[in-house]
């Protein structure tokens, strides 16, 4: 590719389209990043925890050490993506010297700055942010997001809120499309979103940019619920290496993703995958929320 065609905005959303379908697997060990990739995972996460073990440490959580990206870089073929503190532009500046493929701004970290997020249109990699709805996820499009997913909440094996996040995000789209155009300004100051990615909202019928399910993915048949949800590929951490069999539980759930639309085959692949994790109930008292760490 032509160095001055690099990292436009529209190449990082063309690149962020090629997941599209897909299936990405969190991992903390080459071991486990050659696990999904055999299972089919279309990209990676590299951290050093997934968030089911950061919710259990506590503490604060940061970038990984580069020295473990690097490996889990070097051990598979498919792209790998890194998690940067939100608002930590210089964990990002470091993730795109490492050449990672894909920066995740994550509220799975714990936040570097409570106000702004990283400006990433200073930036030739793409990002990956999440949001709860469609003015969340258009302010993070407006700052130069390529990819968003629902933000659901990481690491309790509960679907419950990636639900929630995903119904909100295509229920105003669908709310939007039935709006004359003069109402398109009133609305936009309601998403506290730029107007023009409202109104391009309203003509795709659907955000600018993929936009994958993410946070409390844990079985075949919730990854395909996403998918008939309206998401465009599915974000799977602590649901498969907190299981019983990993391997074949990241190769049940790519199939389910594939074949979202046949129950028959989301059956199949359900059945023997023993243990899934153990999940958490997002009404516990004391429950920490990720997804509410920014908006
Ligand atoms: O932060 C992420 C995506 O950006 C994680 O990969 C994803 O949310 C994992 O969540 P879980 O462990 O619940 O599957």
């Amino acid at each position: 590719m032509a160095e001055q065609q690099r990292g436009t905005q529209a190449v990082k959303v063309g690149l962020a389209q090629m997941l599209k379908g897909g299936v990405i697997m969190d991992v903390v060990t080459p071991e486990e990043a050659r696990i999904a990739e055999e299972a089919g995972a279309v990209a990676v996460m590299a951290l050093e925890r997934v968030p089911a073990d950061i919710r259990r440490n506590g503490g604060v959580a940061r970038m990984s050490d580069p020295q473990m990206i690097r490996e889990i870089k070097a051990a598979v073929t498919i792209p790998v993506m890194a998690k940067a503190r939100i608002g930590h532009f210089v964990e990002a500046q470091i993730l795109e010297a490492l050449g990672i493929d894909y920066i995740d701004e994550s509220e799975v970290l714990t936040p570097a700055d409570d106000v702004h997020h990283i400006n990433k249109h200073a930036f030739k990699v793409p990002f990956v942010c999440g949001c709860r709805d469609l003015g969340e996820a258009l302010r993070r499009v407006a700052e130069g997001a390529a990819m968003i997913r629902t933000k659901g909440e990481a690491g309790t094996g509960n679907v419950v809120e990636a639900v929630r996040h995903a119904r909100a995000v295509q229920g105003a789209i669908r709310q939007l499309q039935t709006m004359d155009d003069d109402e398109l300004y009133v609305y936009a100051k309601e998403l506290r979103a730029p107007v023009d990615l409202v109104r391009q909202t309203k003509a795709l019928g659907r955000l600018p940019v993929v936009n994958f399910a993410a946070g409390g993915v844990a079985t075949p048949a919730d990854a395909a619920l996403m998918m008939q949800l309206g998401m465009d590929g599915v974000f799977v951490g602590s649901g498969i290496f907190k299981s019983g069999d990993p391997a074949k539980r990241a190769r049940a759930i790519v199939q389910a993703v594939t074949h979202y639309n046949d129950p028959a085959i989301v059956a199949e692949v359900s059945c023997d995958l023993g243990e899934p994790m153990v999940g958490i109930d997002v009404r516990e008292k004391g429950f920490q929320s990720y997804a509410g760490r920014s908006e």
